[in-house]
């Protein structure tokens, strides 16, 4: 004997569209978005079966499993199991699953389905994986779970008569199988996942294929750090390899211009501001372009690809172990072209602690400002050499700079969110976009973008700031016999700081550089780069490019301390100020300069001295 239906349940994963379904079957306005976790409490409709009695519908939050791990998944299990205190248990579950997310759905679906319950099943939206070029079988996929599966579109309404006419049948369904199906472990539930959405599978487009097993290999635990790490690795060699030639060009013609000033011009101030000023300050930054080019090229490739969403969701396991939300992700890589924006980002972050955390770390991402400085003293002294395989050494500085600057990160954020910033990370779940091949239009205004703010930079606050230090190193003028830097403002300025950096292996030259610096810091290459032409005694040798300039007067060791300095230093106001306005006071703004000034500090000092006791 039949009895009744008086109640059925919504059940499946959170994003299945179980609201959307719910309210095109009772006709109510529950709250439906595109991303999981939209309904938290249990609600209830009315829908009407083909026989015109009424059930009564309940929306449950999405779960990912019988064993509760927040609050709302407690809800689904209890109403599920009929626990629910003065709530009758639902006479028929409605499992709605996403149909081009099959397989991760049906591994829930099973586990409701064993429970031996009269089962429904609403493979909804179909369209979205007709739309990717997949078909699938509905009558296989029934054949397979032992229950009915009806094909739906919420948002459509499609399906939905079909689907009110099984519910309407399903306790007779339920009454031939008095038994309920033996009980399976999680792994084995995903094992037969696969097998039935395999098995299920009717048509597959060649590119749908394509994306899954993408997906299977760039996002395996193991295989996918490696190929991100590798995938980065090839993105600074050939930052290096590939830049060079059009750098060298770059290069001559900035020497060609100077030497043209040189030969037209009669010596006074205003040519020396022109060559040693602009073109050799100025020019000296201008000509990292085409690294800087490179780089973003990658970045904009793995961005377009849906490559990037797929780094994220690899590194949020990394973020979890430091106390950072996978939320995190997406400000911190942004942070890798310039940290004020990357600090902005942080907006999206709901947890102050995570938040502040990320604004705290995020200098510590290395911005595209240093790239003039790490290849200007790479180039300079890290020899153009192959370490085997192709692999060549100067791009693996480079890297391991990088990487460098991102470990620091994460000991910083480990630290911090044991002390000042303490408090428990939070969960992140993401849905990860398709896969497409960048278009050459959008590639190449993403490329002219950052080449204007690039130059832009160059042209304003690295011009202004260069100008001003070359008036300082030029007045007052220097007696005969004296080094025009030595009698200068700024010569003895630095001279003041020279004795606070000369115990981590930094010369008078690099104290000068290091306070324009503060304004951006591309200027501590265009500080040096005036400060020798200014320095040199003649026109012959203030022409010399600022690489020559360094290898003759650089040890190594200062070299290398240098770069590990750059790693970590705060040299940006521009950034300062952000966090300020960001964290509304000059508190955790004055934090950070501190410890990122004696991270700096200690890192330089630990590489000078290293490298000089190695005898480098
Ligand atoms: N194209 C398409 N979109 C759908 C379909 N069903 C639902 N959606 C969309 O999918 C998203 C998720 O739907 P919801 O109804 O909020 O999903 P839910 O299962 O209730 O999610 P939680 O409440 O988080 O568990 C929304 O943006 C819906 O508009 C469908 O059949 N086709
Ligand atoms: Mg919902």
């Amino acid at each position: 004997m039949t009895k009744a239906i008086r109640t059925a349940a919504l059940v499946g994963n959170p994003n299945a569209g179980k609201s959307a379904l719910f309210n095109a079957l009772t006709g109510a306005r529950q709250k439906i978005a595109n991303y999981p976790g939209v309904t938290v409490e249990r609600k209830a409709g009315r829908m009407l079966l083909p026989s015109g009695e009424p059930v009564e519908l309940v929306d449950l939050p999405g779960s990912y499993g019988l064993d509760p791990t927040s609050p709302d998944e407690a809800v689904t299990r209890r109403v599920i199991l009929g626990e629910m205190e003065g709530e009758a248990r639902p006479d028929v579950l409605i499992v709605v699953l996403d149909a081009s997310n099959l397989e991760q759905h049906l591994v829930f679906a099973q586990e409701v389905i064993e429970l031996g319950r009269p089962v429904v099943v609403s493979l909804n939206m179909v369209d979205l994986a007709e739309r990717d070029g997949l078909v699938l079988d509905p009558g296989a996929l029934a054949e397979a779970l032992g229950v009915p599966v009806i094909p739906t579109v919420a948002v459509r309404r499609r399906g939905l008569v079909e689907l009110a006419a099984a519910v309407g049948e399903a306790e007779l369904h339920a009454e031939d199988r008095p038994h309920p199906q033996p009980h399976l472990g999680q792994p084995e539930r995903r094992l037969r996942a696969h097998a039935i959405t395999a098995g299920a599978i009717l048509s597959e487009t060649r590119r749908h294929r394509l994306h899954s097993r993408l997906d299977r290999v760039l996002l395996n635990p193991w295989a996918g750090p490696i190929i991100l790490l590798g995938l980065l690795f090839v993105v600074f060699q050939a930052v290096f390899a590939g830049a060079t030639p059009f750098a060298d060009a770059l290069e001559a013609g900035v020497a060609l211009l100077s030497d043209g000033v040189r030969a037209e011009m009669p010596p006074s101030l205003v040519r020396d501001l022109l060559t040693e000023g602009i073109l050799s300050g100025v020019g000296s930054v201008v000509v990292f372009l085409p690294q800087i080019l490179i780089l973003f090229f990658f970045i904009l490739v793995m961005e377009a690809t849906g490559y990037m969403a797929r780094a994220a969701f690899l590194m949020d396991r990394l973020m979890a172990g430091v106390g950072l939300s996978g939320r995190s992700f997406i400000p911190l890589l942004s942070s890798f072209a310039c940290a004020i924006p990357g600090i902005m980002a942080t907006r999206s972050i709901a947890d102050p602690k995570d938040r502040l955390t990320t604004i705290l770390i995020a200098p510590l991402m290395t911005c595209s400002a240093r790239l003039p400085v790490y290849a200007v003293i790479i180039a300079a002294f890290i020899p153009n050499r192959n370490v085997g395989g192709g692999v060549g050494l100067q791009g693996l500085v480079l890297f391991g700079l990088y990487v460098t600057g991102i470990a620091g990160a994460m000991i910083a954020a480990l630290a911090l969110r044991r002390s000042v910033t303490k408090g428990a990370a939070s969960g992140f779940i993401m849905e990860l976009p398709k896969y497409q091949l960048p278009t050459v239009k959008d590639l190449a205004l993403g490329l002219w973008q950052r080449a204007w703010i690039f130059l832009r930079r160059a042209g304003t606050i690295i011009f202004t700031v260069t100008v001003v230090l070359w008036l300082l190193l030029n007045f007052p003028r220097a007696t005969d016999g004296q080094n025009q830097v030595d009698a200068s403002i700024a010569g003895q300025l630095a001279n003041g700081l020279a004795v606070v950096v000369e115990p981590i292996g930094f010369n008078r030259d690099i104290a000068l550089a290091l306070i324009p610096a503060m304004a951006a810091r591309e200027v501590a290459v265009s500080s040096l780069a005036t400060t020798y032409a200014v320095s040199a005694s003649d026109d012959e040798q203030s022409a010399r490019a600022l690489g020559d300039q360094l290898k003759a007067r650089w040890t190594l060791p200062t070299a290398l301390a240098f770069l590990a300095w750059f790693v970590f230093a705060p040299q940006c106001l521009s950034t300062i100020a952000v966090a300020r306005r960001e964290t509304n006071g000059w508190k955790w703004p004055g934090f950070m300069l501190l410890y990122l000034f004696a991270l700096a500090y200690i890192a330089a000092g630990i590489t000078y001295w290293s490298a000089v006791a190695l005898g480098l």
